[in-house]
């Protein structure tokens, strides 16, 4: 049966990248027989310049009506100074709350053929095959942002940070889910030295762990996990945390791997929907240059194939093209050593689809 993929390729490079992309799944079409029906909507900023609204009614509903949603990213320099609300950046907080997409799962996987594009040690990373579950639609992100003034006048700006109990509890379970399928290992990521829903979720985390003897538990404050994260990044197989602290360790696992130009994610929720998209930005200052890393999108539609359709072999495929092609030393400017010639989003998105004719 044909899936229906709601494309929205947002703003800077998003468009380059989910090109590739679409590309990727149609030489998967043609090759294992499978359909999929790309419609493509706009999100962020350029929704914005077409419709006033960065998520527009339109484009929610047409995710809402898909099978799955493939996003590239939104935001711009052009629209940095509108209200919070208006920003392109809301149209994936609007995205994520509407479609209940509460788990963000990003995998940060070391090609042994990139050991030597990260910028740590060789011996550091090699081998680190870790994965974050963040949760998506609860705290800071989520609270009300608020400008005021104290009594005697001076500004003041007011973000707030909420997390319910069933909240925390969906994620937490699902990671421990996640890691009985993995080396059986939760790494739960706090601050609750200092602040109240951190020591809520130790307490949740206390509980779960009981429906999962065999699942080996850490619990690190945020700020010692960032140091863990390059010191010794292969002591992760799971790590929880909440909204913002897994949008910032991401990034940071992201650079074990070679670039961010390389982690893809799904966020899933307790419905059918689903989210797939690099876990980076637009990326302004490359926009429309063609030398992005389009593999971060090619990998997400990978993940979309695998969890949203069940399509295991066509994931397979894919994910096994993009290894080939970083066994071959190919490589966006982002992912090359000094002296390594590199090749554009286009010419990478090419020698993936070729990898995949050979199969
Ligand atoms: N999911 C989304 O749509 C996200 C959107 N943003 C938005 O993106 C804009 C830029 O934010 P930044 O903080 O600069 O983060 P960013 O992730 O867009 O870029 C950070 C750095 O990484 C590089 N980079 C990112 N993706 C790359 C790729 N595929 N290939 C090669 N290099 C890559 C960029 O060139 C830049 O130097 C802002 O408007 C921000 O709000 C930021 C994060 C997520
Ligand atoms: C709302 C986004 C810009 C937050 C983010 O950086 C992300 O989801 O990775
Ligand atoms: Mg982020």
């Amino acid at each position: 049966m044909t899936k229906k993929i709601a494309v929205l390729p947002g703003d800077g490079i998003g468009p380059d990248i989910i090109a590739e992309a679409v590309k990727v799944l149609k030489k998967v079409e043609q090759k294992f027989g499978t359909s999929y029906q790309f419609d493509e909507y706009p999100v962020g900023g350029c929704a914005i310049d077409q419709t006033g609204e960065p998520l527009p009614a339109d484009t929610l509903n047409a995710c809402l009506a898909s099978d799955a949603v493939l996003l590239g990213a939104v935001g711009g320099f052009k629209w940095d100074n509108l209200p919070g609300n208006k920003r392109p950046e809301a149209a994936l907080l609007g995205l994520r709350k509407e479609l209940g997409l509460y788990a963000n799962l990003r995998p940060a996987i070391v090609y042994p053929s990139l050991v030597g594009a990260s910028t740590l040690k060789e011996e550091v990373v090699s081998g680190v095959d870790l994965l974050v579950v963040r949760e998506l639609t609860g705290g800071i992100y989520f609270g009300e942002h608020k400008r005021t003034t104290t009594e005697d006048g001076t500004e003041k700006a007011i973000d707030v940070l909420e997390y319910t109990r069933p909240e925390i509890e969906r994620i937490v379970r699902l990671a421990f889910e996640l890691a009985m399928k993995r080396r059986k290992k939760v790494t739960s990521v706090d601050k609750a030295n200092i602040i109240e829903t951190s020591r809520l979720w130790r307490e949740v985390v206390a509980e779960v762990r009981k429906d999962f003897p065999e699942v080996e538990v850490d619990q690190q404050y945020v700020d010692n996990c960032a140091m863990q994260l390059v010191r010794n990044p292969k002591q992760f197989d799971v790590i929880v945390t909440e909204n913002m602290f897994g949008d910032i360790l991401s990034d940071e696992a992201a650079m074990l791997t070679g670039s961010i130009g390389m982690l893809a994610s799904a966020s899933i929720g307790a419905g059918n929907n689903a989210m797939y998209e690099p876990i980076h930005g637009s990326a302004p200052d490359i926009a429309g240059m063609n030398i992005a890393n389009p593999i971060a999108t090619i990998l997400s539609a990978a993940m979309m194939l695998r969890f949203s359709f069940n399509q295991v072999k066509e994931a397979d495929a894919i994910e096994t093209a993009v290894a080939a092609v970083l066994e071959k030393g190919l490589r966006t400017g982002d992912l090359a050593v000094k002296g390594q010639p590199t090749l554009s989003t286009t010419e990478m998105g090419a020698a993936i689809i070729e990898e995949l004719d050979r199969m």
